[in-house]
């Protein structure tokens, strides 16, 4: 399975903090934090299907495929386990890979350059760019995590470890990282079920801190599309499912220019 992005040239019409400082509900809001990441890319970015072309008229489906793109030297498909992996992880791992072999639950690839998710990228060229959270060298001490995306269900789940260089209270994972992995999770489950968006808002309710070095899963499902826009919910619990960690609803906004 290939996932596609593309990078944006447009400005955003209007920004999210203006939004939010327009009378939006910011309580529990990420959505100006998350922004920054892609200021970085001059005009945001655009996630497109992977293996997608758009259809005249209509939507862009999500076109499944479990063909990789032929890794050249120097890149390296991230969502595979690697030793940092604590047993719970590769546990985590294990199920959802067997959950593939009846084709209900795909395997989502990354690579830590966002382009290199593009159709058709050759991922041939050193590009000095790197994906948020793919955006430090050591394996284990930033985050180690995996993406399987249910088309039947609309469902994204995310199984990740937060290493000891995202630290926010002593201990624990920085919630901004938390918001980070949410904002993956049901940006990608969007993408996977409408095509390219934006994240429009992102309402957070924190409940339990997570210890780096755990395991957690980020639980994401499309409840709603309506026109442009994708109302998403997300849970983030224990590995065991024991405790939730947070609760999130997030809006995705289907990019028009694509
Ligand atoms: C990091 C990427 C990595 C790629 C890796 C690939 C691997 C794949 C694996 C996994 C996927 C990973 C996924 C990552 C996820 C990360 C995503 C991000 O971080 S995105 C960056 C942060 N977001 C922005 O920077 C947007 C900034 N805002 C904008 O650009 C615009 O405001 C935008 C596009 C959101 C909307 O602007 P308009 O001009 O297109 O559309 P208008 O007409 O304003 O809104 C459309 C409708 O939506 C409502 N709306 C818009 N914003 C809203 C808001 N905040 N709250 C409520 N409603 C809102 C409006 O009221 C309107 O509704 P009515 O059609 O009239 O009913």
């Amino acid at each position: 399975m290939y996932v596609g992005v593309t990078w944006g040239t447009r400005a955003p019409a209007k920004s999210t903090s203006d939004r939010l400082s327009a009378g939006g509900n910011d309580r529990h809001t990420s959505a100006a934090m998350l922004s920054i990441c892609a200021r970085h890319t001059r005009g945001g970015i655009y996630l497109c299907n992977y293996l997608t072309t758009q259809r005249a008229g209509g939507p862009a489906p999500c076109h499944v495929s479990t063909s990789q793109p032929s890794l050249s030297k120097g890149h390296r498909d991230y969502s595979l386990p690697n030793a940092s992996w604590s047993q719970n992880l590769q546990d985590l791992y294990n199920k959802y890979q067997e959950l593939t072999k009846n084709g209900d639950w795909k395997r989502l690839p990354s690579y830590n350059t966002s382009v290199h998710h593009r159709e058709g990228d050759p991922m041939d060229g050193e590009r000095e760019n790197r994906l948020f959270t793919r955006n430090l060298d050591k394996d284990g001490v930033g985050l180690e995590y995996c993406m399987f995306y249910n088309k039947a269900e609309k469902r994204m789940v995310c199984i990740f470890q937060p290493g000891p260089y995202l630290e926010g209270p002593p201990g624990f994972l920085h919630g901004g990282c938390t918001a980070t992995m949410i904002d993956s999770t049901a940006g990608g489950g969007a993408v996977c079920t409408v095509g390219p968006v934006f994240t429009a808002n992102l309402n957070i309710d924190y409940r339990n801190p997570i210890l780096l070095g755990s395991t957690a899963i980020a639980d994401s499902t499309v409840e709603k599309v309506d026109g442009r826009k994708v109302y998403t919910r997300c849970t983030v619990r224990g590995h065991d499912d024991k405790v939730v960690y947070a609760e999130a609803t997030g809006l995705f906004i289907k990019s028009s220019n694509l």
